[in-house]
């Protein structure tokens, strides 16, 4: 890199950051002024109304006379309640990510052959087209693996017959396809970041289909290929809680707009994936283990109340952690008094916590859980029932099973995917969808051009 390149100086960057300042200023105050939905959230903390959808349902509270009213949280695919789906797959004692896509992508929970074939479907669909690890994965690596991902899903339209074909089979051959390959895609993605980022040795495997997408995946991150039964059915359960979240969640939305312009499945998946990525959505459940790294590192006493809110209120002020002043794990735009997958995943960290030796962190994770709200309210002075998210207790199960902090977010994205194609074929194929467009009140003054020669 060339050193007199105006992009390395300090200096000119600074004049330019400045300049910037200068004329970016918009007043806070206007947001209330001028009655803009930030975040897309009414006055009420509610949000904004922007589409209909039949995939997912999540409620975390009741509005009672423009109130909201918290309550436990419920999360429904398709009509059927999250818990009663999972209590139905674990008692008839099959793995039930297959089956839970089904549900999400055709409306309808899937009868014996009908779920038989699906499953086979997806095992078959795994392997990547000709030549793509070589030349996409291996050729540009990345240190982040979603970074790669989205990449690579961008990358699958060249290697689609028909990328552009919005029709409803098409749409259906390549979703299937992303549920697929995705998985495939990020264990290779992981694979060569480790041989080029951690200098380790590069092994890839092929893809298995006499397995379900849980076993597939631990099949094919681990170096020898282990794993026991237990592993794969707490994996295939965490994909189900990560599988769909509504048309609001902020990946989902971004993947519905995308779509409602008539662009492409890669552009609109891609989209999605580079959503997912953030810290405040997806990305939390990897931000979550480094701020208990921090934590487990700050505080002496773990059993001592007072020494770790004193941390939490450094980590809100933005003194400690990753500066930007949030509890990972904690807070959520619809749940209040509770997230229901926070609950189910604390309940396997605890016990899987327990025969692992590793009750003391739990304790410690369930401790943060709990003084988090007051702290909130002592920093902030705001009252909110604030929960516990689905990132909260995910990383502490993935490592307990000894998976590692690159896979959690991808891991994320493996079991949303369905969730993505299903809000895509809604947007698309729903007579009474537009083309997303809010709109942005300009705030800017009016003013003349000034010819170069009089501009100081
Ligand atoms: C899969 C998922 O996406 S689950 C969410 C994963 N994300 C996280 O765990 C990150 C931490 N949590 C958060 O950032 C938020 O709670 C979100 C993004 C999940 C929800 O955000 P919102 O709906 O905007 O929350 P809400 O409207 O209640 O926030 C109000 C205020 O509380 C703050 N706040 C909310 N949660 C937290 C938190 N965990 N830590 C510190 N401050 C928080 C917000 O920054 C905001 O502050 P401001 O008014 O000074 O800007
Ligand atoms: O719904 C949200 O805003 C975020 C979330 O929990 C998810 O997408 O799983």
């Amino acid at each position: 890199m060339q050193d007199d390149l105006l992009l390395n100086s300090d200096a000119f960057i600074g004049s330019l950051c400045d300049e910037f300042c200068k004329h970016n200023y918009i007043d806070p105050t206007y947001y209330d002024k001028f009655d803009v939905k930030r975040g897309l959230r009414n006055a009420d903390g509610t949000g904004v109304m922007a589409g209909l959808t039949q995939i997912g349902n999540v409620q975390g509270y009741v509005v009672q006379d423009g109130e909201r009213v918290p309550r436990e949280g419920r999360l429904i695919y398709r009509g059927i309640n999250v818990e009663d789906l999972i209590d139905g797959f674990v008692s008839e004692k099959r793995f039930g990510f297959e089956e839970t896509a089904y549900l999400l992508l055709f409306g309808a929970l899937p009868n014996r052959s009908q779920l038989e074939q699906f499953t086979r479907l997806i095992a078959q669909c795994r392997t990547l087209p000709a030549s793509f690890t070589e030349d996409m994965i291996i050729k540009a690596p990345s240190p982040d693996v979603m970074n790669k991902l989205a990449r690579s899903v961008l990358a699958l339209y060249s290697y689609d017959p028909r990328p552009e074909d919005g029709s409803l089979e098409n749409l259906l051959r390549q979703s299937l396809e992303l549920i697929a390959r995705v998985p495939t895609i990020v264990a290779h993605a992981y694979a060569v970041k480790r041989h080029y980022y951690d200098n380790q040795s590069l092994y890839l495997h092929r893809p298995q289909e006499d397995m379900s997408s849980a076993e597939n995946f631990l099949y094919s991150v681990r170096r020898d290929n282990a794993f026991t039964e237990d592993e794969a059915r707490l994996l295939d359960l965490c994909l189900v809680l990560h599988a769909e979240h509504g048309g609001g969640n902020n990946s989902a939305f971004a993947c519905r707009v995308l779509s409602s312009s008539g662009t492409d499945t890669y552009s609109s998946i891609a989209a999605a994936v580079g959503s997912l990525k953030g810290p405040r959505h997806g990305g939390a459940n990897k931000k979550v283990m480094e701020m208990f790294g921090c934590i487990e590192e700050t505080v002496r006493d773990w059993k001592d109340d007072d020494e770790i809110k004193a941390c939490l209120e450094e980590i809100i002020n933005g003194r400690l952690g990753d500066g930007s002043g949030l509890i990972y794990g904690m807070g959520h735009a619809i749940y209040t008094l509770s997230d229901p997958r926070a609950v189910i995943l604390k309940r396997f960290a605890r016990s899987l916590a327990a025969k692992k030796g590793m009750s003391e962190e739990f304790d410690l994770f369930e401790t943060v859980e709990r003084l988090s709200p007051e702290v909130f309210l002592s920093v902030k002075g705001e009252t909110k029932t604030m929960c516990a998210n689905i990132d909260m207790y995910s990383g502490l199960v993935y490592k307990m099973m000894n998976i590692p902090m690159d896979l959690y977010t991808p891991l994320f994205a493996i079991a949303r995917i369905v969730g993505w194609c299903a809000h895509r074929i809604e947007e698309i194929h729903n007579p009474g969808n537009r083309i997303m467009r809010p709109a942005y009140k300009a705030v800017a003054p009016t003013r003349p051009f000034v010819p170069m020669d009089r501009r100081i």
